[in-house]
């Protein structure tokens, strides 16, 4: 069991480590001078504001009013106007720009993520991660330079009250002292029960997931469509409980924000007269005072839990950039040797090759290898193997997606390392099962549109998709006519190397056979390499070796050579 209070000590340590302010000093151009100069100048006009006020209402300026007044009132309100449009729009900037620099070197870092990594992170996380958290702290962050221009206009209200009566001053300070210090002691249990809510919303988002991911399966059954909107509520109902808590402990704080000015006010006019000799005739600029500082006091108290809730989506931002540079460790990110004429390669060669997936627990892990074999260029190799055998595993052990545990792979004689690995990569135009067609033609921007439309009607699907400026018009097609497309940006790229897991599989009888009989002899023909995953066991005939997989081991099924 976690201890309860290491916990809320954990929560606050990282609070205050990555505070809101902190996150903007780090990482935009930071709060500057200029900026503070100019919230401490916002709480000035606004306790002078209220000194004319208080001077203008006496019986003696009624009778004889003076038009400087009028004038210093006037510039008050420019000064204020000034200031807070200055606050607003610098603190807007200051924090997009932080952001902004948060979001991209987090996208980047993903980008320079090996496969493995991200597949261990969670691509959920990263995503509900990047773009709710990001966007909590774009929202709320602002709220932060309110609360002080607020603050400021507490400070010089306060400070305003001492010229009048140094008692009054004593009086207020010390009971907003006590107010502020009860305020931050409730923050603490705030901000534990929002991580708490903030946990649980984790998980209440993972499962809108699944309900719209796995639409099609829920609307065909009745039970399983029940179960999954009974789980839907209970999260969602504690979400509510948590969240609703939060709000009362808010409200807590608000109702004791509010009643405190009453106190407050009863002490200046009920107390203070008894306790202070000639209070009388400044009663009046007091009270009004206190009613000045209702705003600011109040603005202040509200941003607390926002505050705490711009402090958790920092948290979790560099939560979740530690765990990228914690799993990335060790291995140089950022390196990316070329490897001098890789596309004039001879062969890859495998060399006792071992790779496992490593589960958390270490159960039900599965394991790959030792390989030991060669692919030569111009050779078109055919892989089979039942599911689950590790032929995708193979594919991205092939295209360095992974990285052996044991073991090596050669280009030539270039052993791939995580450095040299992109440069290796680009030897290879793949389509996985599992694949992600992008409408634009990413990469392939001096792409001639005609060769585009004439392999669109090659591949018999000009009658769903255009290629206009530089995109796709269309790519809600079937399965079949995705994977075509997808073998179109493939032959636009026209790689060394064209690697299919199991293509043909989703497509019809005359497609099958253009790719086997057409497509594949005619890449051999221009010296491509070509490995696809087959179960066409027809077709094997096409391929120049037939390679098997079985529980991770290979097996040769039909070749010449005999390396394995
Ligand atoms: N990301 C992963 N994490 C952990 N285990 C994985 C992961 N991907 C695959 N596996 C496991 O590795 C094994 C081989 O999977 P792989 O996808 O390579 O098989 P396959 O031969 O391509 O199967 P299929 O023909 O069904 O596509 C399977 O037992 C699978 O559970």
């Amino acid at each position: 069991m976690p201890n309860p209070n290491k916990q809320r000590y954990n929560i606050l340590k990282n609070y205050f480590n990555n505070s809101s302010i902190q996150f903007l000093q780090k990482e935009s151009r930071g709060v500057n001078q200029k900026l503070i100069v100019i919230i401490v100048l916002s709480g000035i006009s606004n306790a002078l504001l209220l000194a004319i006020v208080n001077a203008s209402i006496t019986p003696e300026f009624l009778k004889n009013p003076e038009t400087k007044y009028f004038f210093i009132f006037a510039l008050c309100i420019g000064l204020f106007i000034y200031s807070l449009r200055y606050l607003m729009y610098n603190s807007s900037e200051i924090i997009e720009e932080a952001v902004d620099k948060v979001r991209t070197r987090l996208v980047d870092k993903i980008l320079m993520c090996d496969l493995r990594t991200l597949e261990e992170i969670g691509d959920s996380d990263v995503y509900t991660r990047i773009s709710r958290e990001t966007a909590s702290i774009s929202q709320n962050m602002r709220s932060i330079f309110m609360a002080a221009q607020s603050a400021f206009m507490v400070v010089f209200t306060v400070l305003y009250i001492s010229f009048i009566s140094f008692q009054a001053f004593l009086i207020s300070a010390a009971m907003i002292l006590f107010a502020t210090f009860i305020y931050l002691r409730n923050r603490k249990v705030l901000e534990q029960h929002l991580h708490e809510s903030s946990q649980e919303e984790d998980e209440l988002f993972s499962t809108i997931t699944d309900v719209l991911n796995g639409f099609k399966e829920l609307k065909m059954n009745r039970k399983k469509s029940k179960d999954v909107r009974d789980y839907f509520y209970q999260k969602s109902g504690g979400v509510r409980r948590t969240r609703t808590n939060v709000m009362l402990e808010y409200a807590n704080n608000y109702v004791f924000s509010e009643t405190f000015f009453y106190i407050l006010i009863g002490t200046i006019v009920f107390i203070l007269p008894v306790l202070a000799s000639n209070f009388e005739e400044n009663i009046v600029k007091v009270v009004t005072a206190i009613l000045f500082l209702i705003g600011p006091l109040t603005n202040t108290v509200m941003q607390i839990p926002i505050l705490s809730q711009v402090g958790l989506s920092v948290n979790n931002i560099y939560t979740l950039e530690e765990r990228i540079d914690t799993l990335v460790q060790g291995s140089d990110i950022c390196a990316d040797e070329e490897i001098k004429d890789a596309a004039a390669f001879g062969s890859i060669q495998f060399e006792n090759v071992e790779f496992s997936y490593n589960t958390p627990d270490g159960a039900h892990s599965f394991s790959a290898g030792p390989f030991s074999f060669s692919i030569n260029k111009g050779e078109v190799l055919f892989i089979v193997g039942g599911n689950g055998s590790g032929k995708t595993t193979l594919m991205k052990l092939m295209t360095a997606l992974y990285f052996p545990n044991k073991g090596r792979i050669l280009l030539d004689n270039i052993v791939v390392t995580k450095e040299n690995s992109q440069s290796y990569r680009e030897l290879f135009s793949v389509i996985f099962s599992e694949f992600h067609l992008f409408k634009k033609l990413y990469g392939l921007s001096k792409t001639d549109p005609e060769q585009v439309t004439k392999l669109l009607k090659l591949m018999e699907i000009d009658h769903k998709t255009d290629y206009k400026n530089g995109a796709f018009t269309n790519i809600n097609l079937s399965t079949g006519q995705r994977k075509r497309l997808a073998l179109i940006v493939t032959y636009l790229e026209d790689k060394e190397i064209y690697m299919f897991d199991e293509w043909a599989a989703d497509q019809d009888p005359h497609f099958r056979k253009y790719f086997y009989h057409t497509l594949v002899p005619e890449l051999k023909k221009r010296g491509k390499t070509v490995i696809a995953v087959s179960h066409d066991d027809r077709y094997f005939g096409e391929a120049d070796r037939v390679l098997g997989m079985d529980y991770g081991k290979i097996t040769e099924i039909r070749s010449n050579r005999s390396e394995i």
